[in-house]
């Protein structure tokens, strides 16, 4: 934090910055009405580039979108984009000023209707809070843009001849370890919080400076600002290592009967930074700081959230900082919360930590991110919707309200038809994703849930991610099991079978008449893809396919006569029931016919080029009237086309439930 240096501002300049449009929209607004209950609005800051030196590999990887949505590429996998939605979005070129104006300012008036009003900067360490919030002399930030219009309008409003006397009152704390010091009076030591019999919460013995003007202001407060803990961690030379806590009151004495009191509070705060230790390289002191920082933070993310979602409890008390801020976030009071994010490659982590942390601070009605892009490798043929990717809360929210239960923070229960067991949801899923998920899996359990920053994902997800892990293990190794079990029926089938021919072939029947799936459909044997297993061991009538090895069953088929109607046919599909063979070949012909580039490549046997070719023959030719018109594009052979059909067909099939709908 630079504070000692940045805050004063050369005073024709915090005129200039504060005058004009902004100010304008400064208005006392009659008291009376209670106003309905104000959410924790939240605005998103991206600060520039500042590394020069940055190299080509730790380039941007934060773009905006629009003036409330921006995205965030995961560098780590191209194939993946993030995107938010937030109350506001401030890009690299924004200035003080549009910050301030934007989201600031509108919530000042709120002070002199008696009600409370906070503001907050929030983000990983470096991001750029304290410039947000006090900036430098040529830019200065959010506090010393406030003071100046807020004394301004209290000179207007107070004025002689005017119903109410107005007085202003400054006090500067930080919260450091969970201490609350004076950052006015240090020697005070820690104070106690407390809430009187209104709930308005009060720090017996905190200094409270009266302040009239800009110039009372700066005087206690940049002094003040120097006593704030800083300390350079490996991120960040001047690290802020507490949450400073800047509170404003506006007292306000009607000059006539009936003599009302009223009071507003303004906390402006530069919260410390979120930190990941692993990255902070935090030893000692700084370790334990952090800790102290994160704990915190977690906390006001808790409260926020519970806040946002309207919840009967929300956990104030397990922080300093949520304690202080009771009676101004969350009722009647305005809170704005500015996340501070940073462009550079190597904050991706944080800056997906933060983003997160501030759109669950948002009452987010779509998603607060899609994955974009999930372009399958060849092996997957099965789609995912976003909603199947979904943890329980982000499903939750995805819903939309009226799915909603209304005033539950827990996600509702399931209907009957999203009662999906996990079993189901993994035997649904894509392959590719199934395996990215593991190896996410295998990469926390390498880490230790020791080395997690507590942060990074927040509690009660983390729990739901944990168990959702614990309980994908657990399916996984069951259907092992179930796939060694039907593995070992298949062997011991076909030797029965392999007897039952010997001793056929023994009596010598006709060999005509010798039909091993005729007469015998239920006795096809074997490996499908997970997902038919898990839908048939839901469904005990529907019949156990057991398919049979190409080897052996051509040796079979040396023996036997063709079936007329099985003429031409491929042998392969000989042995997979007709239902699912026309189940899977409709899918197939539907995405030949309407699937884009993209959809067709998440099919086996087709890369970019096949997609392509098979879209502009579709274009060329028309829709294909069945699966073996790809034959007839270009490029591509009846054997591939066999294999094609072979690798898809069963995949795209086992993607809806088998047996009567
Ligand atoms: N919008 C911006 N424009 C120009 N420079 C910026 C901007 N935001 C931040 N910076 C610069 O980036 C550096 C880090 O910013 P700052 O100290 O405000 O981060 P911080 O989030 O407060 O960090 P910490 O939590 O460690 O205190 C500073 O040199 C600051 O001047």
């Amino acid at each position: 934090m630079d504070a000692g240096v940045s805050v004063r501002p050369r005073r024709c300049e915090m005129v200039a910055a504060t005058s004009g449009v902004g100010r304008s929209r400064l208005s006392k607004v009659g008291a009376g009405r209670s106003p309905p209950p104000a959410r924790v609005r939240v605005a998103v800051r991206l600060r520039p580039s500042v590394d020069q030196a940055a190299g080509e590999n730790d380039g941007p990887c934060v773009r905006g979108l629009d003036s409330c949505s921006l995205e965030v590429a995961n560098w780590r996998n191209h194939q993946e984009t993030l995107k938010y939605q937030f109350d506001a979005f401030y890009g690299e070129r924004s200035c003080q000023q549009d910050i301030y104006a934007g989201s600031v300012q509108p919530i000042l008036r709120h002070l002199l209707e008696g009600q409370n009003a906070s503001v907050l900067a929030y983000g990983p360490t470096g991001a750029g809070k304290t410039h947000t919030m006090l900036g430098s002399p040529e830019q200065p930030g959010v506090i010393p843009r406030a003071l100046m219009d807020l004394l301004q309008l209290t000179r207007e409003q107070g004025a002689e001849g005017q119903p109410w006397a107005l007085s202003v009152t400054m006090s500067y704390l930080e919260i450091y370890q969970e201490k609350v010091l004076d950052l006015l009076e240090p020697s005070s030591g820690d104070l106690v919080i407390r809430e009187d019999c209104r709930g308005n919460i009060l720090i017996p013995g905190l200094t409270q400076k009266p302040i009239t003007s800009f110039t009372d202001f700066e005087r206690h407060f940049l002094p003040a600002s120097r006593n704030r803990t800083v300390g350079a961690t490996r991120l960040n030379q001047r690290s802020s290592r507490s949450h400073a806590v800047l509170l404003v009151k506006v007292d306000q004495r009607e000059r006539l009967a009936p003599f009302r009191q009223r009071e507003g509070k303004l906390y402006l705060i530069d919260l410390a930074g979120s930190e990941d230790n692993r990255r902070t390289g935090n030893k000692g002191l700084r370790l334990k700081e952090s800790t102290a920082i994160n704990t915190s933070l977690f906390v006001l993310g808790k409260v926020v959230d519970a806040l946002n979602q309207g919840s009967q409890r929300v956990p104030y008390r397990d922080s300093k900082l949520t304690r202080l801020l009771q009676d101004s976030l969350g009722g009647s009071a305005h809170s704005i919360l500015i996340a501070n994010i940073a462009p550079e490659r190597r904050f991706f982590l944080d800056t997906v930590s933060a983003l997160n942390f501030a759109a669950r601070s948002k009452e987010v009605i779509n998603r607060p991110f899609t994955n974009e892009s999930l372009q399958p490798p060849a092996m997957a043929p099965v789609k995912l919707s976003q909603k199947d990717l979904l943890g329980p809360s982000e499903a939750k929210k995805a819903r939309g309200p009226e799915e909603e239960e209304v005033g539950s923070p827990e996600p509702p229960a399931a209907s009957a038809s999203q009662r999906l067991s996990p079993l189901q949801k993994l035997s649904n899923m894509n392959p590719a994703m199934l395996e990215r998920l593991l190896s996410l899996d295998r990469l926390l359990g390498s880490q230790g849930s020791q080395g997690a920053s507590t942060l990074s994902t927040p509690k009660r997800e983390r729990i739901l991610l944990m168990k959702t892990m614990e309980e994908k293990d657990l399916e996984i190794k069951r259907l092992k099991m179930k796939q060694k079990e039907l593995e070992a029926k298949v062997l011991a089938q076909e030797a029965v079978d392999a007897k039952e021919k010997e001793n056929s072939l023994t009596m010598l029947q006709p060999l005509a008449r010798r039909t091993v799936t005729v007469a015998k459909p239920l006795k096809k044997a074997v490996v499908m893809p997970l997902q038919l297993i898990q839908e048939q061991a839901a469904s005990p009538s529907a019949e156990i396919h057991i398919l049979k090895k190409r080897g052996r069953k051509r040796k079979l088929d040396s023996l036997e006569p063709e079936e007329p109607e099985e003429k031409g046919k491929h042998s392969w599909e000989l042995q997979i029931s007709s239902e699912l063979m026309a189940l899977g070949r409709k899918k197939i012909l539907d995405l030949l016919n309407e699937g884009s580039v993209r959809d067709l490549r998440g099919l086996q046997r087709i890369g970019q080029k096949k997609a392509q070719l098979i879209v502009g023959w579709r274009e060329l030719h028309g829709p294909f009237s069945q699966v073996e018109d790809l034959e007839r594009v270009e490029g591509i052979s009846s054997k591939q086309m066999e294999s094609f059909l072979k690798a898809n067909i069963l995949g795209l099939a086992a993607d809806q439930p088998c047996g009567p709908s």
